[in-house]
């Protein structure tokens, strides 16, 4: 079976920036509702962001324990949540989306045991572990800690770009990967050349598969 590496292009704060990343062929797009990031909007903000978004890209909400009632006000532009905080498995249940629930890779973390925690996410999307932050630290971790077979569909994140994002997708194939520093020049502005770059590598990582397949 031809599975294609899917693509979250995330932290997005400009028009220009969205429309690099619909153009370049991401699958998903990334809005930090946090405020204590340099990349989080408002939900205004995300009101006018998600408004150019066309069909079938996919726009994820990231959110870090923060108020339902924000979360609500903000579902009306977003097709899914991205949960990065402590978000318990009956918290996550409750909200007006489908949800993915970020992970921090401290050490000793149980991934079959967040699987079978987190039996309603989507996916489990798997970030470096920095104390005191809660993602988006541009660090990768040790990619080998992620076992071959786990419940949920893996989301890597983690300091990727165009320059490891290949090798990640061969170690790990994961169903997605998800960017944000990677692609910026800084913090929540994006470089197209960058975002271009990504997405290139990303499909170059699987041709022989492609080939023998199709
Ligand atoms: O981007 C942020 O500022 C952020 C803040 C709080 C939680 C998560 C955040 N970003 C997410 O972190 C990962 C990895 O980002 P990077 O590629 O290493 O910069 C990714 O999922 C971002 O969406």
């Amino acid at each position: 079976m031809l599975q294609r590496t899917r693509v979250k292009i995330c932290g997005l704060t400009r028009e220009a920036d969205v429309d690099a990343a619909v153009a370049a062929g991401a699958d998903a797009l990334g809005f930090v509702m946090w405020p204590g990031s340099k990349r989080g909007i408002d939900p205004e903000r995300l009101a006018a962001l998600s408004a150019r978004v066309p069909a079938f890209v996919t726009r994820v909400g990231l959110f870090v324990d923060q108020d339902p009632a924000l979360i609500g006000r903000c579902a009306e532009h977003l097709d899914l949540l991205q949960l990065h905080g402590q978000e318990s498995p009956e918290f996550c249940a409750s909200l007006p989306r489908p949800w993915i629930k970020a992970l921090r890779m401290r050490e000793g973390l149980d991934l079959h045991a967040a699987a079978a925690d987190y039996t309603g996410a989507r996916a489990l999307l798997l970030d470096a572990y920095k104390p005191g932050v809660p993602g988006g630290t541009g660090e990768t971790f040790d990619w080998s800690r992620i076992p071959a077979s786990l419940a949920k569909p893996v989301i890597l994140a983690g300091g990727l770009s165009a320059d490891n994002v290949g090798q990640a997708i061969a170690a790990v194939q994961p169903f997605a990967v998800d960017v944000s520093g990677g692609v910026e020049h800084a913090p929540g502005v994006k470089d197209p050349a960058k975002i271009a770059a990504f997405l290139r590598q990303v499909l170059l990582s699987h041709p022989i598969q492609a080939q023998a397949t199709l």
